[in-house]
């Protein structure tokens, strides 16, 4: 998997991306990772990146020529990569662009500062705006940190045992995560439920289904929409009472 970042705070994304899974992925390879600083790319002395808007306002938007000079700059590294703003306004992220962008091999990713990136940069360069929800951010830095660690775990090789990426909740066609216990088995006289100790492979498995649909029902009943369920999921769903709320 290669990742173009656009971003003013390269170092921020290095530090972050140099442990755990992700560190490991970046040693062994399978994740490379290419940094584009547009200041690194003005042309002026004092390295102007960002200027007053247009039309008055607060804050500063970021300028278009370091800004474009850096998007280039990654789009002939990797001149296959879908270049996407990392913005308030784009398409909610999910597991089903994490799982095209690794199928795809690469992407650049652009991280926004100020109050946002001139408008032509997005006409010219961009060819997908991304949100990762409805918050405000001081930096898209963030949202693509959460995005390369999303991509990178479903790389092959990455995760020691596969199955995880799948069983992740996200994995299982989308429902929520079941509970997970651990020891001690009892702690603060809270137990462990039975099924867990029992050594049953298939009722630990139903039981760990059922939770994340009773979950997901519960909880985010519109992603049982999208959800791929069984029959036997229906009939459990439907044996359920009125939803909780938990
Ligand atoms: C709801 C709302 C409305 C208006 C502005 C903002 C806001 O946060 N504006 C600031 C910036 N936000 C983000 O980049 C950002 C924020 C949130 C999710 C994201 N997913 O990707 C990038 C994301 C945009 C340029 C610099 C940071 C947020």
């Amino acid at each position: 998997m290669k990742v173009g970042v656009i971003t003013l705070f390269p170092e921020l994304m290095d530090g972050a991306l140099e442990h755990g899974v992700i560190g490991r992925a970046r040693t062994k390879g399978q994740l490379e990772l290419e940094l584009s600083n547009p200041r690194d790319l003005t042309a002026d002395k004092h390295r102007t990146v960002d200027d007053r808007p247009f039309g008055g306002g607060p804050g500063m938007v970021m300028t278009p020529a370091p800004l474009s000079a850096a998007i280039v700059s990654l789009k002939e590294a990797m001149p296959e990569a879908p270049v996407v703003y990392l913005s308030p306004q784009g398409r909610p992220f999910d597991q089903a662009m994490a799982r095209a962008w690794q199928a795809h091999g690469s992407v650049i990713l652009v991280a926004g500062r100020y109050e946002g990136i001139d408008e032509r940069v997005i006409d010219r360069l961009v060819d997908e705006e991304v949100s990762l929800g409805d918050f405000v951010l001081s930096g898209g830095e963030f949202a693509a940190l959460a995005i390369i660690d999303a991509v990178t775990r479903l790389e092959p090789g990455v995760l020691g045992d596969p199955l995880s990426a799948e069983e992740d909740s996200f994995g299982i066609e989308g429902l929520l995560d079941c509970p997970h216990y651990t020891r001690p088995e009892v702690y603060e006289n809270q137990t462990v439920p039975a099924v867990l100790m029992s050594g049953d492979h298939k009722a630990i498995a139903r039981w760990r289904r059922q939770q994340s649909l009773a979950r997901t029902r519960d909880r985010r009943p519109e992603l049982l929409e999208k959800a791929d369920l069984t029959k036997e999921d229906k009939v459990f769903l439907t044996s359920l009472g009125p939803s909780d709320g938990n």
